[in-house]
């Protein structure tokens, strides 16, 4: 499997090092693509994966998968053409579908060029939960509580917690658009972005991205709280985002699914 990675940042540095070096799955990134030619080249030079900076280019080179590793603008920008240009897809940046009439070209354009889009659980959990507890319409509530660092919400020197935002998924991921795509992708397996309401708190307090979610439904109530490492080369990034996509690129092709 030769993977495409759209980024040069934290997820992509991560995936280039556990992947090329680390051989942790039976693939390799052979294409990174950006806009940061710096970064990119010092990739290019390290991995020995060809650093692009026009998308034909990328797309045009003998990949059979991409990973967007870059921002919710990349990845609406970007879908439909990787999946045009017959190339599966695995999205980081979920915010790009908090518009549901995009999302639907995006899935008729995957179903059109045979290809598939996987949308990870990132730095979260329950979404298996979610989609089975609203299998028949039966969920009725969900809720995230984001707390973060005030430097990774954009804010210095304040002394206690302050609540940035409270409404839905769809607000909150315009407002917070490198913070909150897990809210996406709960909204995405759940019941929908007007619906799941999100929280965000900078809180100098902590030292780990947290995120609790709430549920409740016909199938009884769920909470959950992940407390996640941040990424050294950027806090705003939990570990486990990181390895979800490795997870999803580990699963990919194999006949059985979980969860
Ligand atoms: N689903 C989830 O749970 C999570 C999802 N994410 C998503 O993953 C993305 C990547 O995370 P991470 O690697 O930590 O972020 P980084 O900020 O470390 O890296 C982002 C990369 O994307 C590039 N980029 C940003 N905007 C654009 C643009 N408009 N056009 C081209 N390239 C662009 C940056 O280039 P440059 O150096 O030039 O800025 C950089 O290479 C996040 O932005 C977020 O959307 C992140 C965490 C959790
Ligand atoms: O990594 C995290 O904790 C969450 C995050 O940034 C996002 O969902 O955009």
């Amino acid at each position: 499997m030769n993977i495409g990675i759209m980024g040069t940042g934290n997820i992509a540095n991560y995936l280039l090092e556990s992947i090329n070096e680390e051989k942790q799955i039976g693939g390799t990134v052979t294409a990174i693509f950006g806009r940061n030619r710096e970064a990119g080249g010092q990739l290019e030079d390290k991995y020995k994966a060809r650093f692009y900076q026009d998308f034909e280019s990328f797309i045009g080179s003998d990949i059979d998968i991409v990973v967007e590793a870059a921002a919710v603008e990349v990845a609406a920008a970007y879908s439909l053409p990787v999946l045009e240009n017959r190339k599966d897809l695995i999205v980081s940046s979920i915010g790009a579908f908090a518009d549901g009439e995009f999302l639907e070209v995006v899935r008729k354009t995957a179903g059109a060029n045979g290809r598939t889009v996987q949308l990870p659980s990132g730095a979260v959990g329950g979404l298996d939960l979610l989609k089975s507890a609203n299998a028949t319409g039966g969920l009725e509530k969900v809720t995230i509580t984001t707390r973060k660092s005030p430097a990774s919400l954009g804010l210095e020197g304040i002394s206690g917690e302050r609540q940035l935002f409270d409404g839905p998924a769809g607000e909150a991921i315009r407002k917070f658009p490198k913070n909150v795509n897990v809210a996406l992708a709960l909204s995405l397996a759940g019941i929908g972005t007007e619906k799941t309401r999100v929280m965000v708190i900078a809180d100098p307090s902590v030292e780990r991205n947290t995120h609790t979610i709430e549920a409740e439904g016909s199938f009884g109530s769920m909470a959950a709280t992940i407390e996640n490492l941040p990424m050294p080369g950027n806090p705003k990034t939990s570990y486990l985002a990181a390895l979800s996509v490795l997870a999803a690129l580990k699963n990919q092709g194999n006949p059985i699914v979980i969860g």
